[in-house]
């Protein structure tokens, strides 16, 4: 059974408390069992992982893509949080790491701030979701195991 890596960047740790007008109620702790629920149903492993700091990020995704190559990761899904807009550091790690990943966001980003428009993983990943809420990650997790 291969495994999905869902990383969560800087701050999805306040899941629940942070903002919720515009990230919702629920905890990341249940967005891990979303999460797991939807690997369970699509045959793939879940390794759940959340960093506030962008190296621990980079390894992390360096990581995903060696196992992507022994044959035991899928893919990952990401959520950068804010280091979405800042990050060549992670664009160049999905492309050095030549990883299979979705890029994820809780809100819908176009519809925010000027400076959530553009994004460094955009270019690097397979695909991208935006706007769905946590129930994103579920959708993402679908489409992982479709690739
Ligand atoms: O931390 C986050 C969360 C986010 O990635 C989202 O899930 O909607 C959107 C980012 O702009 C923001 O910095």
């Amino acid at each position: 059974m291969k495994t999905a890596l869902v990383l969560n960047g800087p701050n999805l740790n306040l899941l629940g408390i942070r903002e919720p007008q515009v990230y919702g109620s629920q905890t990341l702790a249940d967005v891990e069992r979303l999460c797991a629920d939807a690997c369970a149903a699509h045959g793939l492993k879940l390794d759940f992982r959340q960093s506030n700091h962008e190296g621990v990020l980079v390894d992390w995704i360096q990581e995903a893509g060696r196992g992507q190559k022994d044959g035991s990761v899928a893919g990952v899904v990401l959520n950068a949080g804010a280091y979405t807009h800042t990050s060549v550091a992670l664009h160049d790690a999905i492309k050095g790491a030549g990883v299979t990943l979705i890029e994820l966001h809780i809100s819908n980003v176009h519809a925010r701030e000027a400076f959530r428009h553009h994004s460094y993983i955009s270019p690097a990943a397979r695909a991208v979701m935006a706007g769905f809420g946590v129930q994103g990650y579920s959708l993402a997790i679908a489409g992982l195991a479709g690739f």
